[in-house]
């Protein structure tokens, strides 16, 4: 309490305060079942005698020796080209995956957007709604004061009562909007959407991008990963381009999509 006192007034003096520290972070995925040894139960069984390990364990260094600060207020673009190290990071900021080496520090507990919302595809909507608000810390009460907000802002009962249907008959678009309506109904001290806004049609997008400015304006961090540029220069005042997992520049939005258009025209 006297942290979060100190921490907004601090802020109103215009200091900034980090939200997410990452430092000099590695992470390395290993594959079982991968490599090139022969997968025969004779090959095994000469393995186990000769005591050596499996081959077929293959590494996957995705994320290589990113640091970088981000503080409140901050809307943050993660861009890079497939296979780039983008959601890595962010699962690694949520504390889904542990660093090989460095160290990640976050204010809170980071919202991975879909993930922390634990929805169920054999529940309906509405009991989804709820599912998701308590799985985020909301209370009961809180949840029925916001619940047709939600509904409302997911646009999922415009064309009917899709709501009280199973999230299973959802399209993809439609699942990915009350996951999105679900997580930004709370403030969070640090979000990360991951691609959310290229899934929603036109109409939506826009509506989440002010939701977006709106979730900057109540202190919180938000980190967006997203191929679509416009998406990016929308919401975000800085980048993080990452290639190969390797952060390649960091810096203000326009500069660093300029660098990367650049790049990716050649
Ligand atoms: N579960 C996993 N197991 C093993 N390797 C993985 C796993 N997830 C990702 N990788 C590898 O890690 C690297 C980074 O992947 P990541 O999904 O973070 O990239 P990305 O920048 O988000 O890509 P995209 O833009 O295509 O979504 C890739 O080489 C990928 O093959």
């Amino acid at each position: 309490m006297a942290d979060d006192k100190s921490a907004k007034s601090a802020q109103q003096e215009g200091e900034r305060v980090p939200t997410v520290i990452v430092d000099d972070l590695h992470i390395v995925y290993r594959v079982h079942g991968a490599g090139s040894g022969k997968g025969n139960a004779t090959a095994a069984l000469s393995r186990l005698v000769k005591r050596q390990g499996s081959p077929n364990v293959r590494e996957v260094h995705a994320v290589r020796g990113v640091s970088f600060i981000a503080y409140r207020g901050e809307a943050i673009g993660l861009i890079g080209s497939n296979g780039s190290g983008k959601s890595t990071m962010l699962r690694a900021i949520a504390g889904l995956l542990p660093p090989e080496k460095g160290k990640v520090y976050t204010e809170g507990q980071p919202s991975l957007l879909g993930v922390n919302a634990a929805l169920m595809n054999d529940l309906t909507g509405e009991r989804n709604v709820i599912l998701g608000g308590l799985a985020m810390g909301m209370s009961p009460e809180q949840i029925r004061e916001r619940y047709q907000e939600i509904v409302d802002f997911s646009g999922i009962n415009d064309k009917g009562d899709f709501i009280s249907l199973p999230m299973r008959t959802y399209s993809s678009g439609m699942a990915a909007r009350l996951r999105f309506s679900i997580a930004a109904a709370k403030s969070h001290d640090v979000l990360m959407i991951d691609e959310a806004l290229a899934t929603g049609d036109r109409q939506f997008q826009k509506r989440s991008e002010e939701r977006i400015r709106e979730l900057r304006k109540e202190a919180g961090t938000v980190f967006l990963v997203s191929h679509n540029n416009k998406s990016i220069r929308d919401t975000c005042d800085r980048v993080l381009w990452l290639e190969k997992g390797v952060l390649v520049m960091d810096g203000p939005t326009d500069e660093v999509i300029k660098a990367y258009e650049a790049e990716s025209k050649k």
